[in-house]
C-alpha cells in the first residue's frame, strides 16, 4: 500500500463537510460531490422516521429533494460516509446487524444519471453492500404455452439448492392452483404502478393485457440466499433486463410450430378462449424477436421435453453428475461496536476503538472496494473483508477474515 492514510476519522471532528462522523438518529452529516453537497440525516429522534437525503445545489444557492430509489437503511446508533469515486458514498452504520451494516447511496454513477435524464429531476439511489459475488441469474424466455415453466420447474426440483426462482409480481388473477407469493405476488395495478415509479422494480412489461414485473428485491433474495436466480419473463422483460446492470444468461424457449404452441395452451386449460387467442397472437411477434433481436445468449426449441431440458441442462454446465450443495450464503460483516473509519486508495479501514482486547472477530478490519459490481437500486456486490490486528498492519500487510 505505502500510502499513508487520505483522511483518518479521529482527526477529523464530528459532522465536518467531508462526510465522516455521521452520528446518531437527529444529527446530519454533509458529502461535497462536485457543486453539491448531499446531506443524509434524520431530522429527529422519532423512531418512526428515516434516513433522509437533501442536496444543497451550491451554484443556484438552493436546496433540493431528491427523488430516492431504492430501499432505504434502518435507522441505528450512529454512521459514517465516505465518498468514493466520486459518484457514490459508502455509510457503515454502527449497532446494525452483520447482514446490514454497508450501505451505498449512489449520487452520479450511471444509473443516477440515466434516472435523472428520465425522470427530469435530482435522484439518489440506495444499494445495499453484500460480501462476495452471486451466480449470474437466468433468464428464462418465449411464448406463454411453450414449456417454460415446466422446464424450470424440472431444473428446481433436480437442482433445489442450487437454483432459486424470481417471483414476479403481476395484476392477473391468481388460477386454481397459485399461491401469492410462491407463483406470483398477485397485486394490484395503482400499488404496483407505484413501486415502480419508486424504482423497486428490475423491468416490467404489459403482457397479454396485464402488468408483470421483476422486482428487484425477487432478484436479489434468491442472490442473497446463495442461490442462482431464475427469471420467466416475457421477450420485453428480456430485453430490458439486458439493458440494465443485472449481468445475466438469456434463454428463449421455442416451439416447434404454432399448431403445437395452441395445442399446449388449450390443453393447459387455464385460459378462456378469448385470452388463447390473444397468447397465440402475441406469440408470433414474440417468437419473431427472439429469434432476430439479438436479446439471447441461447435458442432452446422445446419440441420433446426431455431432450429440450437435457439441452438446458448442457448450458447452463450441469450435464455431469448433480452436484448437491450450492454456494455457501455469503457472510456478513462483522464490525467492531465502536470504530472510526478512513480511506486508503481502494481499502477502508475500520479501527476497532475498543480499550480492552477484544476477540478475533471483533478486530478492526479492511473493507476492499476494488471490485465492487452491481449497485443500485439492489445489492452492491464484491465487497472483501479483511481482519487486522494493529493499524500498522494496515501498511505492512493485511490478513483475510474467515
Ligand atoms: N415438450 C412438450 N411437449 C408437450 N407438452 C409440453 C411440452 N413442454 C411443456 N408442455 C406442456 O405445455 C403446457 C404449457 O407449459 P408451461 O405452462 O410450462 O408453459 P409456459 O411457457 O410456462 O407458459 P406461460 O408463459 O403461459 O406461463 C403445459 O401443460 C405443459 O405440461
Ligand atoms: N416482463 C415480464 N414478464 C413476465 C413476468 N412474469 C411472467 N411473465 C411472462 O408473462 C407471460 C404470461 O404468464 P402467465 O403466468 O400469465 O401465463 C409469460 O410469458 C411469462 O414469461 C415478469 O415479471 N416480467
Amino acid at each position: 500500500m505505502g500510502e499513508a492514510p487520505a483522511l483518518c476519522v479521529e482527526d477529523l471532528k464530528e459532522g465536518f463537510s467531508n462526510g465522516f462522523g455521521l452520528r446518531t438518529k437527529g444529527f446530519k452529516t454533509s458529502t461535497d460531490v462536485g457543486d453539491k453537497t448531499f446531506v443524509i440525516g434524520c431530522n429527529n429522534n422519532d423512531s418512526a422516521s428515516s434516513l433522509e437525503v437533501h442536496i444543497y445545489d451550491k451554484s443556484r444557492g438552493k436546496w433540493v429533494i431528491p427523488t430516492v430509489l431504492g430501499t432505504k437503511p434502518k435507522l441505528y446508533e450512529g454512521y459514517s460516509a465516505v465518498l468514493l469515486n466520486g459518484d457514490r458514498i459508502m455509510i457503515i452504520i454502527r449497532g446494525s446487524t452483520p447482514d446490514d451494516c454497508i450501505w451505498f447511496l449512489e449520487v452520479d454513477t450511471e444509473y443516477v444519471k440515466q434516472q435523472k435524464e428520465v425522470s427530469g429531476t435530482e435522484v439518489v439511489a440506495w444499494s445495499k453492500g453484500v460480501r462476495g459475488d452471486a451466480e449470474k441469474p437466468v433468464v428464462i424466455s418465449g411464448p406463454s404455452g411453450v414449456g417454460k415453466g415446466t422446464l424450470i420447474n424440472m431444473l428446481m426440483e433436480e437442482f433445489p439448492s442450487m437454483f432459486g426462482f424470481s417471483v414476479s409480481h403481476t395484476t392477473r388473477a391468481p388460477r386454481d392452483m397459485e399461491k401469492n407469493g410462491v407463483h406470483y405476488h398477485f397485486t394490484e395495478r395503482s400499488i404496483m404502478e407505484k413501486d415502480i415509479k419508486d424504482g423497486k422494480f428490475l423491468e416490467f412489461a404489459s403482457v397479454h393485457g396485464n402488468l408483470y414485473g421483476t422486482s428487484i428485491e425477487a432478484v436479489e433474495a434468491v442472490a442473497d440466499s446463495g442461490k442462482r436466480c431464475i427469471l420467466d419473463i416475457d421477450v420485453q422483460g428480456a430485453k430490458s433486463v439486458r439493458a440494465s446492470s443485472l449481468d445475466a444468461v438469456f434463454v428463449f424457449i421455442s416451439p416447434p410450430s404454432m399448431g403445437e404452441l395452441e395445442e399446449r395452451l388449450r390443453l393447459r386449460g387455464t385460459e378462456t378462449e378469448e385470452q388463447v387467442q390473444k397468447r397465440l397472437r402475441n406469440a408470433e411477434a414474440e417468437i419473431e424477436q427472439g429469434k432476430s433481436s439479438g436479446i439471447f445468449d441461447h435458442i432452446l426449441c422445446n419440441d420433446n421435453l426431455e431432450k429440450c431440458y437435457e439441452n438446458l441442462k448442457k448450458l447452463l454446465g450441469l450435464d455431469g453428475s448433480a452436484p448437491t450443495n450450492s454456494k455457501p450464503s455469503p457472510k456478513g460483516i462483522d464490525l467492531p461496536p465502536n470504530h472510526s473509519v478512513s480511506k486508503i486508495d481502494n481499502k477502508i479501514l475500520i479501527k476497532c476503538e475498543t480499550p480492552e482486547p477484544v476477540n478475533a472477530s471483533k478486530k478492526s478490519i479492511i473493507l476492499d472496494i476494488s471490485s465492487l459490481k452491481g449497485g443500485a437500486p439492489g445489492r452492491t456486490r464484491g465487497l472483501n473483508v479483511y481482519a487486522i490486528d494493529s493499524f500498522s498492519d494496515c501498511l505492512n500487510g493485511i490478513h483475510k477474515l474467515s
